[in-house]
């Protein structure tokens, strides 16, 4: 289903996100005004700073399920055509979990058509993120693994708090399945093809201090400090002229945006079967066993 269509899906009656404000709140907004534009995604806004912080609160982990794709996709669209942002800096409303990464119970135990929209929903966060024009931050405060990690690393930079239960990496090979091409293209692009190679194959999530060291964050300040660090790196990428600074971007990013769009089709079809098959689902239902059995 295209964006649009989920758009329409999640307003029909029963939804969450019915009733909620998609536009600019009743205060009019202001320097630190506070938008809530869905339930699963706040946005705090600073005109005079031209910079929004976009927080993510689907709880407990802030995970990626299509509905939180959805709001996540629709909230930067709105922002993007917000002529007062210039920059972004995506965080978790709350300290601990930045994102767990894609829901696992939209990969489990669901039809194929399901598979493959909630596919294309990835595909096209990521591509809204990665082609951006505008400067996108990381205050990553709390753990970040897999599809947490990829949200972070379509930003320009990322600081991270330090604190060593918060780790970052792209982990699916300890799930059992893999990280797809691009995903993979956005960690080379960060930290290099052997410092991926190994990263994937291990599927490593780093420390902080790991994390730096690799380049996989660009900062780890005390936890306190991420949002306020975050904003104020993003002065020095403001400070850029805008189209100076994009066309730098969309260089450097160009190649790898082109090879999804160009493989688009069968990138959704390969996750599908894979996805499909009964060793990966077994390996997926054990895992999510194992993370609910922790609770129960
Ligand atoms: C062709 C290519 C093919 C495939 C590519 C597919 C790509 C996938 C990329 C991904 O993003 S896969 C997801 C990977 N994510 C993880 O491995 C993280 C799993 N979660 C955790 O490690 C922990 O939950 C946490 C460290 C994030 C937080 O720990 P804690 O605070 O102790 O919370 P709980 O573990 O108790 O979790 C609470 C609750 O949330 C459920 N849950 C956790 N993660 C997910 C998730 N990613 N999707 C869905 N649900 C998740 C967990 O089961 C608990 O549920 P309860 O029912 O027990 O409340």
């Amino acid at each position: 289903m295209a964006l649009v269509a989920r758009v329409r899906a999640l307003l029909l009656p029963g939804s969450r996100l019915r009733g909620a404000t998609l536009g600019r709140a009743a205060n009019g907004g202001g320097a630190g005004a506070r938008r809530a534009l869905s339930h699963r995604v706040l946005v705090e806004a600073d005109p005079a700073a031209g910079v929004a912080v976009v927080k993510f609160r689907n709880p407990p982990v802030n995970s990626l399920s299509l509905e939180m794709l959805t709001e996540l996709g629709i909230c930067l669209e709105k922002l993007e055509n917000d002529k007062t942002v210039r920059g972004i800096v995506l965080t978790a409303d709350r300290p601990g979990i930045f994102s767990a990464g894609l829901d696992l119970t939209e990969m489990c135990g669901r039809n194929p058509a399901h598979y493959a929209e909630f596919w294309k929903a990835v595909q096209e966060l990521w591509l809204r993120l990665y082609q951006s024009n505008m400067a996108l931050g990381a205050a990553i405060n709390g753990t970040c693994p897999a599809g947490g990690c990829l949200l972070s690393l379509t930003c320009d930079y990322r600081i991270l708090a330090d604190n060593p239960k918060y780790t970052i990496g792209l982990n699916e090979t300890q799930l059992g399945i893999f990280a797809p091409f691009w995903f993979k293209d956005t960690m080379v692009n960060t930290i290099g093809h052997r410092a991926t190679e190994r990263a994937l194959q291990l599927g490593l999530l780093f420390t902080p201090a790991e994390a730096l060291q690799v380049g996989l964050v660009d900062q780890v300040v005390p936890e306190d400090q991420v949002q306020s660090t975050a904003l104020s790196v993003m002065s020095q990428w403001l400070a850029i002229p805008d189209h100076a600074r994009q066309l730098t971007k969309t260089m450097m990013r160009k190649a790898t945006v082109d090879q999804l769009l160009k493989h688009r089709e069968a990138d959704i079809q390969n996750f599908v079967s894979f996805i499909s098959r009964d060793s990966i689902q077994k390996v997926l239902q054990v895992y999510l066993q194992k993370l609910r059995k922790k609770n129960h």
